[in-house]
């Protein structure tokens, strides 16, 4: 592929006090927990992306779907080096009791829900690094 940098969109799925995070499968970050999202198509909006992808990856329905951060990172470590621009987002459940889904789990090993005061590791790493940097994804009580 071309050497460009791409657009990566992450979702912050926030029920309570904790977020949806997958063990990856993948050349970047395998065996770490991120969070669901994937790739911005052609003519896609950032919000339009983050549904899509959840809805893909775990067959949750979202809203409330609002920019929190991007960041710019190289990824060294794949067999091809990428660069991703990234677009982080939060979000909350349509439904809280909606059915929870591993639907591709040939990129990812496992979904679920976790205490952002008690994150799983090893996370991966450009989220470490928001978390190592005292990012925090949920709404201050100010909002
Ligand atoms: N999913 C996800 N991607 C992230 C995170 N942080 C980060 O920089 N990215 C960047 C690097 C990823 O390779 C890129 C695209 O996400 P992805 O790797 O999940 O892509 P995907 O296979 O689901 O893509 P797609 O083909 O379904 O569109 O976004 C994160 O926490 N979660
Ligand atoms: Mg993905």
């Amino acid at each position: 592929m071309e050497k460009v940098p791409r657009v990566g969109v992450a979702v912050f799925l926030l029920r309570g006090k904790t977020v949806l995070l997958g063990l990856r499968r993948n050349s970047i970050g395998d065996s770490t927990y991120a969070l669901p999202g994937g790739h911005l198509e052609f003519g896609e909006s950032f919000e339009e992306c983050g549904a899509r992808e959840l809805k893909e990856e775990t067959g949750l329905d979202i809203e409330k779907i609002e920019f929190l951060t991007v960041t710019n990172k190289v990824f060294k470590e794949s067999p091809k080096p990428s660069h991703y621009v990234t677009i982080f987002l939060r979000a909350a459940l349509s439904d809280p009791l909606q059915d929870l889904q591993n639907l591709e789990p040939d990129k990812c090993s496992g979904l679920g829900w976790y205490d952002w005061d008690n994150l799983p590791k090893p996370l991966f790493w450009p989220l470490e690094e928001m978390v190592q940097s005292g990012f925090n994804p949920f709404p201050s009580q100010t909002d």
